[in-house]
Parts: structure tokens; C-alpha cells; sequence
């Protein structure tokens, strides 16, 4: 179970922080001081969630290594985390190979366990789910296993043309790096990926990104919503 942490910190600075009346501090706050009690992964402290999400190629790799860097994120991206699977002996490899060559969704169980051994072993408490949940189902699953929902999520918008351009020019030897898996990433995207984005929109988790211009550029929009995360700081070891 989450063990209630700051509450000492909490105690003194919650009248200061709510004066501030900024919507994202008092959800924080909330967040932070609530025991949301569940046995989902070893942690004692209840870490921090982000989901972020975008098409393929939008930039969410990218941006959350550079999160990663200056905000003392884990970052863990479940694209990646199959992938090493995939190139493991593991019993689930050659399953793992053929959903992502036909760029559908492997199945929640196998995705979620590796997220968790993730959030287990990470060094901070602030953790960057990157690629993941990518449809109502994986949300479900990771709702009901992990036994939380993700303090935030950051939604990459970024156009198809651009997506298509970034990922042929990736060139990191990856099997869905191909138009014709591209094709069928993109269908997954708008049909599975989008409610998630749509769910989370509808209970005011999501923090939209234009995430067209230089990587730079994208950051600024980025570095903005983990700013306003800064108020907790010096209150949170945050
Ligand atoms: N703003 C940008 N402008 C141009 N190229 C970019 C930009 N951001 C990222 N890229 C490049 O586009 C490619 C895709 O970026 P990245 O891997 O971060 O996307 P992704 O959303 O993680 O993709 P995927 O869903 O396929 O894993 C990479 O080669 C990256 O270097
Ligand atoms: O939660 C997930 C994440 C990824 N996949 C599969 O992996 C590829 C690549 O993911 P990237 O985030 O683009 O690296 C994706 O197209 C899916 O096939 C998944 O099934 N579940
Ligand atoms: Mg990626």
C-alpha cells in the first residue's frame, strides 16, 4: 500500500499552496496527500504518472528524454520495453515481433508486466510511460493491475505528413519502420489510441502539445506544463 508521504510538509504549506488557485497545484495536491491504497507495484511512496501519448513518430521518445534529463524523470517507453523483450529469450519474443510488425497491440498482460517490473526498478518516483496505454483496454488493464490513474498525461498533436516524414527518416533498423506497417499504425492510432486520449481529456488530465517546429521549440511547450509542476518542489521533494 502507498504510504502517505510529506505529510508533515503538506501539513504546513497546504494554506500557502492553495492560495496559489492554480488548478493543476490543487489536483496536485490532492494527488500527493491522498492514500490511494493498492498493492499494484513494491513502491512505498505512491510515484508520480505520466502517460504520454501521440501518433507514431510525433516526438514522444524525443521529448521524453529531454523531460527525463531536466525534470529527474524515469522514462520508460513500452514501445522500447517490447522491444528488448522481443530480443530476449523470452517466451512471449516471436509474439511480440508479429503484433508489432503488423503495428496492432500486443496484449495488456504482457505490456503491463513489463511496465511494472519498470516502475519497480526505477530510481525515481516520477515516472514517463511513453507509448502506452494505446486503447481503452490497455487503460482498463493498467487501471485495474497497477490500481491508479496517471496524475497527467501529455498528448503530442502532431500532423500525419509529418509522423510519416520523422519515422522513414528515423533510421534505427526498427521492423514497423516501413510504409506499410506505418499504414496500419496510423489506423490504430485514430481508432484505439485516440479514445484514451479522449477519456483522460474528459476527466481534465490532458495537457494538449502542438508538437509540429524544432525539437526545441516542442520543448518549450513541454518544459511550460512541468513548470507549473515546480510549485510542489520545495514542498515535495519534487
Ligand atoms: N520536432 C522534430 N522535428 C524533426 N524531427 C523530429 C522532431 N522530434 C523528433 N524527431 C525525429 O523524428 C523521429 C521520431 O521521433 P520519436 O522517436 O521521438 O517519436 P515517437 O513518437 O517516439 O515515435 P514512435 O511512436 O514510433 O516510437 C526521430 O528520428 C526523431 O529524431
Ligand atoms: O503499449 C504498447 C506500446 C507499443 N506497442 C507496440 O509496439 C509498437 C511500437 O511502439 P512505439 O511506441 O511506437 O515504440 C507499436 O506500434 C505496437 O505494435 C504495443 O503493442 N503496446
Ligand atoms: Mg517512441
Amino acid at each position: 500500500m502507498w504510504r502517505r508521504f510529506a505529510h508533515l510538509s503538506l501539513s504546513i504549506s497546504r494554506t500557502k499552496l492553495q492560495s496559489l488557485q492554480d488548478p493543476t497545484v490543487l489536483k496536485l495536491i490532492n494527488t500527493f496527500s491522498s492514500d490511494a491504497g493498492n498493492d499494484g507495484v513494491a513502491s512505498s511512496r505512491k510515484p508520480f504518472i505520466t502517460f504520454v501519448l501521440g501518433g507514431p513518430g510525433s516526438g514522444k521518445g524525443t521529448q521524453c528524454e529531454k523531460i527525463a534529463s531536466i525534470f529527474g524523470f524515469a522514462h520508460l517507453s513500452a514501445g522500447e520495453l517490447l522491444r528488448e523483450e522481443m530480443s530476449s529469450p523470452s517466451e512471449n519474443g516471436e509474439l511480440i515481433r508479429n503484433v508489432i510488425k503488423e503495428g496492432k497491440i500486443v496484449p495488456s498482460a504482457i505490456t503491463i508486466s513489463l511496465i511494472k517490473r519498470g516502475i519497480n526498478s526505477a530510481t525515481s518516483d516520477k515516472i514517463l510511460i511513453d507509448g502506452f496505454p494505446r486503447s481503452e483496454e490497455n487503460r482498463i488493464a493498467f487501471e485495474k493491475i497497477i490500481g491508479v490513474e496517471p496524475d497527467l498525461v501529455i498528448f503530442f498533436e502532431c500532423p500525419e505528413e509529418e509522423m510519416v516524414k520523422r519515422i522513414l527518416g528515423r533510421n534505427q533498423g526498427r521492423i514497423d519502420d516501413n510504409m506499410e506497417t506505418i499504414r496500419k499504425r496510423l489506423k490504430v492510432f485514430e481508432d484505439l489510441n485516440m479514445p484514451v486520449v479522449e477519456h483522460y481529456s474528459s476527466k481534465g488530465k490532458v495537457h494538449k502539445i502542438t508538437a509540429t517546429g524544432t525539437v526545441d521549440e516542442i520543448f518549450e511547450r513541454v518544459r511550460q506544463v512541468f513548470a507549473s509542476l515546480r510549485y510542489l518542489k520545495a514542498f515535495l521533494s519534487f
